[in-house]
């Protein structure tokens, strides 16, 4: 079978860099491009961060294209979450500066050029805040009809977020923008933190990982110390949440996880700005409502996460 080719849009964080290597470990995708976002730093570090791994990983050859440093609504003021991953995003490791470049199209251009080319055949794995996918839809009318699959970390469906009770971190980021690609009628994978939460690497697997010859693993062990304190902090867990790496999955093994479909909506304003909304389509209401005429997506309920935690350790193991 031809691998999936696959653009992971990125904000490198910790999290996000396990994700990358297991992608790029994954022979199920094929890894076509990294386009950046502000989240866990902002967008000229994440673009930073993105080529070192690309080079730790040898794997120059792919292409990083840097996205917005502004929100859709061209909003200034990030949440940048670098409690969680220090302030280079990496732990704190000082790594020495890349020594490539982003290409010259920005991550909207590089989103809508790709699909384009391989209409129906590419699926982007967003992993921040969803303003570039928000961009390449504002920029091309057709790329929601053109892009294969969205693969979204995104939402908390039905428990709380993560930044405050009503939000998850890349919602909250750029609401507004999230609401655009749930409704934009692509084919939207919503992966929640009401499934990633279930996803923990234990403090026993980190010691695996550590005990491993695996560069990826050696290299993520290295960089994962502050990841684990801010968990052990903020959840009271001795382990860590595999947000991104759990995205990744349900791109290269979806079978690892189960479906609902309905409409989603995002709200932008008040104190619940950021939350989610399915409506499953098991009432029909008398009203029209904001959620009535509008594309649905699918959004995972369950994942067999011993599986996944597996899976995520065994390819990174590898060396
Ligand atoms: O407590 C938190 N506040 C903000 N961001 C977080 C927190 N925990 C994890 N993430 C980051 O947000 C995404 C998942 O929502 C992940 O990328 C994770 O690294």
């Amino acid at each position: 079978m031809t691998p999936k080719k696959i653009i992971i849009d990125t904000d490198p964080g910790i999290d996000d860099a396990m994700a990358i290597f297991l992608a790029l470990r994954s022979p199920e995708v094929e890894v076509i491009g990294l386009t950046t976002i502000y989240g866990n730093v902002y967008t000229t570090l994440a673009t930073m961060n993105a080529l070192h791994l690309l080079e730790v990983a040898g794997r120059t050859d792919i292409p990083v294209a840097e996205g917005s440093h502004v929100t859709i609504t061209k909003g200034t003021k990030l949440r940048i979450a670098d409690f969680v991953h220090g302030s280079d995003g990496l732990g704190n490791q000082n790594f020495p500066p890349p020594s490539g470049k982003a290409i010259k199209q920005s991550a909207a251009e590089f989103l809508v050029e790709q699909a384009s080319l391989h209409p129906g055949e590419v699926t982007v794995v967003a992993l921040g805040p969803l303003t570039n996918l928000a961009l390449a839809i504002e920029l091309d009318p057709a790329f929601a009809k053109n892009v294969g699959q969205i693969v979204l970390l995104g939402g908390a469906f039905c428990v709380n977020g993560n930044v405050n009770p009503a939000s998850e971190a890349n919602v909250f980021g750029d609401p507004e923008a999230a609401d655009i690609v749930f409704t934009s009628g692509a084919d939207v994978v919503a992966v929640g933190i009401n499934v990633t939460h279930q996803v923990v690497l234990t403090d026993a697997d980190r010691e695996k990982l550590a005990n491993s010859n695996g560069k990826f693993a050696q290299y993520l062990c290295k960089i994962m110390g502050i990841y684990y304190s801010y968990h052990h902090d903020a959840y009271s867990t001795r382990g860590v949440y595999l947000h991104d790496p759990t995205t990744v999955l349900a791109a290269v093994n979806p079978s690892l996880m189960t479906y609902t479909e309905g409409v989603v909506r995002v709200q932008t304003v008040g104190i619940t700005r950021g939350l989610t909304i399915l409506y499953n389509k098991q009432k029909r209401f008398e009203e029209v409502t904001e959620w009535s005429d509008k594309p649905t997506v699918k959004v995972a309920v369950t994942v067999d996460a011993p599986a996944a935690v597996k899976l995520i350790m065994d390819r990174l193991m590898e060396s």
